[in-house]
């Protein structure tokens, strides 16, 4: 089980989506039903794609890739009606678009946030990724999670307006997308080329949806006005309108005192019509007389008939009355009215024209119901509820509109005695008419950036390592041209120069011995070790060595500081050139070279004697004598000075320079 997951955790994972598809399909309310289409948009490409890298790529990666193309359709659709400019695409005609979906159901209440709309690009864009080891998909990934952590956070912990929430099912199937994907990629992955590019992109991004909710925070504060500005609005006209009509009152009121006497109950009809025309709110308009006090007209008068002559000083609610018998205007608060129903009376006092003293009381009872209705008229009504509520009664409640935004307003107010709570609240179809599209701008601007800063750090990252990689390699290769060349010189060295002595071979000193000026004189001296082999036998091969090597050394000493070459010549033989000099010289650096060897004073087997050498020496001037004809020459004249006793220099007789040197014994 656990290795089938290892191999197969991902298309498993996704496979698991499908059922939760279908289960959200039943299970969430018909809003979420876009949400859930969308996803499962994604979900199938991703499927065809986990196949595809298992089993069929030839076939079955086209397929996802064209499944993924037609989901791009309606997501880039989405995200547009949250970008793209009203006077281009205005909300009407997305909602006419998105609305084959889903009929009757506003486009408000039915598209997906922004954020999440964002996240399922992000998991489609893995499927039309040529290859999932290409550097984009982990921020891809990275990206998609970080905007399902954020819809879920604001869902939980700011107020939004809008869109629709994730439910489990949808939750369930975009955790089981990203976490197919992570498994999926983790095994291709080399965190460090891309920890660093990752790191520093996902914390611009969380700044970048800090900002965000910032800024839609602000929109959402914005919108709210809405509702405010039409509280404020009404309950100005309120005010406005008590005014109007207390000073219609007050004038009414007036209007007897200089028609002198009770007023007649046609004349109050008539007058208080007019005034009940014009306002519309006021119930009752009534004249109570002082005496009693008991209500003496009333109007409508078919429906306050049992008013007339009623003692109103016997309700107890009527507290203002004794104030108006006093010359005060007054009111109520909400009071239940004698003829059943419920209002705010106001009182006039009506005085008697010559004695300026009360005789009575007009009383004006005001709906306030009918009241608010009047005011809240306006051609934006549809877009909003307005309640007034009094003690907790709703006395108003305007037409409720479709989809309400749950963000209400309220002002208190005071009417008569009595407070109102005046309550205004948006629909989201008016909330949408107000908002901004600069959050979604900012979202979408920012995660642009963010993608690029990844490109940018994550193939600079590879640049550099490609560049060390390049930079090792040819450092390696410097290091290994060096040891190659310094192996042919050391080739080069062995091939024209004794390994023991270090002196130049019979090879080199040809080569040498080819390029003098033949026309002077040249000097050729074979030298030859005495009686080497004794040293070889008593003394061991390593100490013959190293007396050769010491031999070696001081011979090549003379000999250079001549201007010549002194080569090995093979065994313990040794051969000298000294070219330019003449034979008299020649003959007596031969001379040197015998006493050097002597100064020596290498000891021999027999602790008396010295090691010294025995040399042959041939001066000529003649341009046609070989290095092989001098060679011979002087091998001669060394074979004489071997025969004469050893130690000692023989010159060749053919340039008749004589012997030199001393005797050995
Ligand atoms: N240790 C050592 N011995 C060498 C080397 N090359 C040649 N020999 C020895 O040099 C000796 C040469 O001996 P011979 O040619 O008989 O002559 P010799 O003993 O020097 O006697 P004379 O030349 O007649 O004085 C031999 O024993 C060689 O083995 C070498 O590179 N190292």
């Amino acid at each position: 089980m656990r290795a089938l997951f290892a191999r197969h955790g991902d298309l498993l994972l996704t496979l698991l989506a499908l059922p939760c598809v279908v289960a959200g399909w039943w299970l969430t309310r018909p809003q979420e039903h876009l949400l859930l289409a969308m996803t499962a948009m994604v979900v199938l490409p991703r499927l065809a794609m986990h196949v595809a890298d298992k089993w069929h790529p030839h076939f079955l990666k086209p397929v996802a890739m064209a499944m993924a193309t037609i989901a791009l359709i309606p997501l880039l659709s989405l995200l547009g009606s949250f970008i793209l400019p009203d006077t281009l695409v205005d909300y009407g005609q997305w909602s006419a678009l998105f609305n084959h979906w889903l009929d009757r159901v506003p486009f408000y209440s039915l598209r997906p946030s922004i954020l999440i709309i964002l996240a399922l690009l992000f998991l489609l864009l893995l499927s039309l990724l040529p290859s999932r080891s290409g550097g984009v998909a982990p921020i891809a990934l990275a990206m998609a999670a970080t905007l399902t952590v954020m819809h879920l956070i604001e869902q939980h912990w700011f107020r939004s307006l809008h869109e629709v929430s994730l439910s489990t099912p949808t939750i369930l199937i975009i955790f089981l997308l990203l976490a197919s994907e992570a498994i999926a990629q983790w095994p291709q992955r080399r965190m460090e080329a891309v920890g660093v590019a990752l790191a520093a992109s996902m914390t611009v991004m969380v700044v970048l949806l800090i900002l965000w909710h910032y800024h839609n925070d602000q929109n959402i504060r914005e919108v709210n006005k809405v509702a405010r500005t039409r509280v404020d609005a009404l309950s100005e006209r309120l005010g406005q309108e008590i005014n109007v009509s207390d000073q219609a009152m007050q004038r009414f009121a007036l209007s007897w005192d200089s028609a002198g006497g009770l007023p007649s109950s046609r004349a109050w009809t008539h007058r208080a019509r007019r005034l009940a025309e014009h306002f519309g709110y006021m119930e009752t308009i009534a004249y109570i007389d002082r005496q009693g006090p008991r209500i003496r007209h009333a109007f409508p008068l078919q429906s306050n008939q049992p008013l007339l002559g009623h003692h109103v000083l016997s309700s107890e609610d009527d507290q203002a009355l004794p104030g108006v018998l006093q010359g005060r205007a007054s009111a109520t608060g909400m009071v239940n009215l004698t003829n059943g129903g419920r209002g705010v009376i106001f009182y006039q006092p009506v005085r008697d024209l010559d004695s300026a003293a009360v005789r009575g009381a007009a009383a004006f009872v005001i709906d306030p119901a009918r009241l608010f209705a009047t005011l809240d008229n306006t051609r934006d009504g549809g877009n909003f509820r307005v309640r007034v509520m009094q003690d907790g009664d709703t006395i108003y409640s305007s037409k409720t509109p479709k989809n309400l935004s749950m963000l209400e307003h309220c002002n208190i107010l005071q009417l008569g005695q009595s407070n109102f709570t005046l309550c205004a609240e948006a629909s989201y179809a008016r909330l949408f008419d107000d908002r901004s599209k600069l959050p979604a701008i900012v979202l979408l601007t920012g995660l642009i950036f963010t993608w690029m800063l990844y490109l940018l750090m994550y193939f600079h990252h590879r640049l550099r390592r490609r560049h060390n990689g390049i930079k090792d390699a040819n450092y390696r290769l410097r290091g290994e041209v060096e040891k190659r060349i310094a192996l042919q010189q050391e080739v080069e060295w062995l091939a024209q120069h004794d390994e023991l002595t270090g002196l130049p071979n019979r090879r080199y000193f040809s080569q040498w011995f080819g390029r003098l000026d033949a026309s002077g004189f040249r000097t050729v001296i074979l030298l030859d070790i005495d009686h080497f082999k004794q040293i070889n036998d008593r003394m061991g091969h390593p100490t013959g060595d190293e007396y050769l090597q010491r031999v070696a050394h001081r011979l090549q000493e003379i000999v250079t500081a001549g201007g010549g070459l002194l080569a090995r010549f093979g065994g313990e033989e040794f051969i000298a050139c000294l070219p330019e000099m003449p034979p008299e010289r020649a003959a007596d650096i031969g001379e040197q070279l015998r006493r050097g060897i002597e100064g020596l004073a290498l000891p021999r087997h027999d602790s008396n004697t010295t090691v010294t050498i025995s040399a042959g020496l041939i001066s000529t001037r003649r341009a046609s004598d070989t290095l092989m004809a001098l060679i011979e020459i002087a091998d001669q004249a060394l074979y004489r000075a071997k025969l004469a006793g050893r130690n000692r220099v023989e010159v060749a007789g053919a340039m008749d320079t004589g012997t030199s040197g001393r005797q050995d014994d």
